[in-house]
């Protein structure tokens, strides 16, 4: 066995220079590998929600598809996006842009190296939360608080204007959708959004890179997890890896271009009153291609106070306590796997 290294500050530059020989022992993840894999079993089944629907004028239309909605968020969590009204030459340009910025020499990434601070602007670092894991990650990443402002790399050139066009195109569907997931809550449209701060709302973008990997049956991308925020929207270079928890098994979520992959993060589930639960997810890894995710994360504004809506509590005892949001951001930054989801720090116990 190779022995461990502690010093890889990018798993990108490592790779290059490993070639195939084995892996540090501290990229071994054999507790999560070892999990019950269902592959593409059920990835047939994933549902898909057409957003063209979900706006449109006709209210039969509309009830339809806000009544599908429901049923994916209830039981996947997660859902495909079709329709979505973001051009592909739009996506295609962001990926290659994201492409090129992890491709750029470390010399010209330092100055946006990550110092710990989840609330620092940019940062780009390796692996999934450094300070709080033992095992790595086989991942490099870029990760940008793109609202309530907008931050983003100046480099390379038009990488920062495309990811403005995306991350404002996001927001919008972003809205759409929190909006249709009220109503099939039995909430009006704007109850989420207005009692959230949504339109203040913050935004994370990252950009992550996955190296081909020697032993990939040894070590993950990405290890068990859920998002922060209300909903995650993924985009990817046409090589899979993404596998979400359905139902006790792992199940592939293989690329399909153009369109949206969309999961939902805890302060969903807290807003939701636990009808609607964050998906876990995790990242596999191949020994023969890059993979690239563009993942964007759209949430409530840093300031606001977030559990249950209040309407949803004349029916319903509260699931969770009220948080910050802020607060509730470095709280699950700063969590060990071992200790479980962060939402769940915010539940009330069974006796409460
Ligand atoms: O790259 C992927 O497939 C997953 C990325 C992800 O889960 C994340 O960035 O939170
Ligand atoms: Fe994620």
């Amino acid at each position: 066995m190779v022995s461990a290294s502690s010093n890889i500050s990018s798993i990108k530059a490592f790779a290059e220079s490993n070639g195939a020989s084995p892996i540090p022992s501290n990229y071994h993840s054999f507790a999560d590998i070892n999990d019950v894999a269902d592959a593409d079993g059920l990835a047939a089944s994933i549902p898909v929600i057409d957003f063209s629907f979900l706006t449109s004028d006709d209210p039969q239309i509309h009830t339809k598809t806000v009544d599908e909605l429901g049923k994916a968020c209830a039981e996947w969590g997660f859902f495909m996006l079709i329709n979505h009204g973001i051009s592909e030459s739009l996506m295609e340009e962001l990926m290659k842009k994201s492409r090129e910025f992890h491709d750029l020499p470390m010399e010209e990434k330092k100055e946006f190296c990550d110092n710990g601070d989840p609330f620092s602007p940019i940062r780009h670092g390796t692996s999934f939360h450094p300070p709080a894991e033992n095992v790595h990650y086989w991942r490099d990443f870029l990760k940008v608080l793109t609202s309530p402002k907008f931050n983003f790399p100046h480099k390379p050139p038009g990488f920062r204007e495309v990811g403005f066009e995306y991350s404002q195109k996001i927001t919008g569907v972003a809205r759409k959708l929190i909006q249709g997931i009220s109503e099939s809550l039995g909430l009006e449209p704007n109850s989420i959004i207005d009692f959230s701060g949504f339109d203040s709302g913050s935004q994370i973008f990252a950009v992550n890179l996955y190296p081909p990997c020697p032993q990939p049956h040894l070590a993950l991308g990405l290890p068990s997890h859920s998002d922060v925020g209300f909903l995650t929207f993924l985009i990817q270079n046409g090589i899979g890896g993404l596998q979400v928890k359905h139902e006790g098994k792992w199940v592939n979520v293989n690329p399909i271009s153009n369109c949206l992959v969309v999961n939902i993060g805890d302060q969903l589930e807290a807003v939701s009153n636990g009808n609607y639960s964050s998906v876990l997810h995790r990242a596999i890894l191949n020994n023969k291609d890059t993979r690239v995710s563009v993942v964007v994360v759209n949430g409530p504004a840093l300031d606001n106070e977030i559990g249950p809506v209040p309407k949803l509590l004349e029916k319903e005892k509260p699931l969770f306590k009220s948080i910050k949001y802020s607060d509730y951001f470095l709280l699950q930054q700063k969590s060990r796997l071992s200790d479980g989801r962060a939402l769940d720090q915010t539940r009330y116990s069974a006796e409460q």
